[in-house]
């Protein structure tokens, strides 16, 4: 049977290797710093500047489909996920990375039929990696195929998170709290690629058996979870049930008993969801 969805991620990859490339030549320039939840909380114009040419190339061709944009969001757009064919984008996931030249920064398009992912094209531009996935159809990374680690020891494995952008005393404590546990399990190690992204990527090629992190947006994972899930990984909420793409809460994970080892180290708190305007 023909694939329905396909036209539309062939899009989205090239929209995606186009985005990235005005990213890696803006690296060039000197970047103009803003803020937006707080000081830490970055944005630049060629984030900008990139999702709207996602946006409008994608609007050409699919003039009905829906957008949740991280930008679009930022500016006053809602961010509710509805059954609509709906694009989730990122334009440049990793920001600070951006910012601060430091080399991972990833393009994310994510694409949602009836609230279920159906495609997720993840370009770390810096790298060179186009990771893609189509639900049923495996996971890629410049078109070779992935597979999560088998690695089924916590003791045995890296684990990736990273800190995020909430500097509220009683998030960080609850945040250092589950790196502790998770570092004394004991783990061989924890890393950030500094892209929620690019980690779902790693835990989706086998690097690193599992991600966690709260208090991402849904654009950050939108397309990562699909990579993950493809490449044979799993998902879930920090609290071990099934994951809500707008709780701005992850586990993605090589196994369901890593990410369940995990689930058990981690000090769970709810950030406003993506869903509840009025209190992002
Ligand atoms: O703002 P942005 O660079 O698109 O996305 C951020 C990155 O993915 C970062 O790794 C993660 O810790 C934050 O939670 C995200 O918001
Ligand atoms: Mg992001
Ligand atoms: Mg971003």
């Amino acid at each position: 049977m023909a694939d329905v969805w396909q036209t539309a991620m062939d899009h989205a990859v090239g929209a995606a290797r186009r985005a990235g490339q005005v990213v890696r030549e803006a690296l060039q320039d000197d970047r103009k710093v803003m803020t937006k939840s707080s000081s830490v909380d970055l944005v630049t114009q060629t984030d900008q500047k990139v999702e709207q040419l996602i946006i409008q190339s994608v609007k050409e061709k699919f003039p009905t489909h829906r957008f949740i944009g991280e930008e679009s969001v930022a500016a006053g757009e809602s961010c509710v996920l509805t059954d609509a064919p709906t694009w989730i984008i990122d334009p440049i996931d990793g920001t600070t990375n951006f910012v601060h030249a430091f080399p991972f920064v990833a393009v994310s398009i994510g694409f949602s039929v009836n609230k279920q992912v159906e495609f997720g094209v993840v370009f770390s531009c810096l790298e060179d990696k186009m990771f893609t996935a189509r639900r049923g159809k495996g996971a890629f990374c410049n078109g070779e195929p992935l597979q999560v680690s088998d690695q089924e020891d916590i003791k045995q494995s890296i684990i990736a998170t990273e800190f995020g952008s909430s500097r509220d005393p009683d998030a960080v404590d609850r945040i250092f709290s589950s790196l502790r546990n998770v570092l004394c399990i004991p783990v061989h190690g924890v890393r950030g690629a500094g892209t929620a992204a690019i980690n779902m990527c790693l835990v989706a090629s086998g690097c690193v058996e599992a991600y966690y992190e709260i208090g991402i947006h849904v654009w950050d994972i939108a397309a990562g979870s699909l990579i993950v899930s493809e490449a044979g990984g799993v998902l879930m909420d920090v609290d071990g049930g099934p994951l809500d793409l707008m709780s701005r809460r992850i586990v993605a994970a090589n196994s369901r008993t890593i990410a369940e080892r995990i689930v058990r180290e981690i000090d769970a708190f709810g950030p406003p969801r993506d869903d509840e305007p009025l209190r992002r």
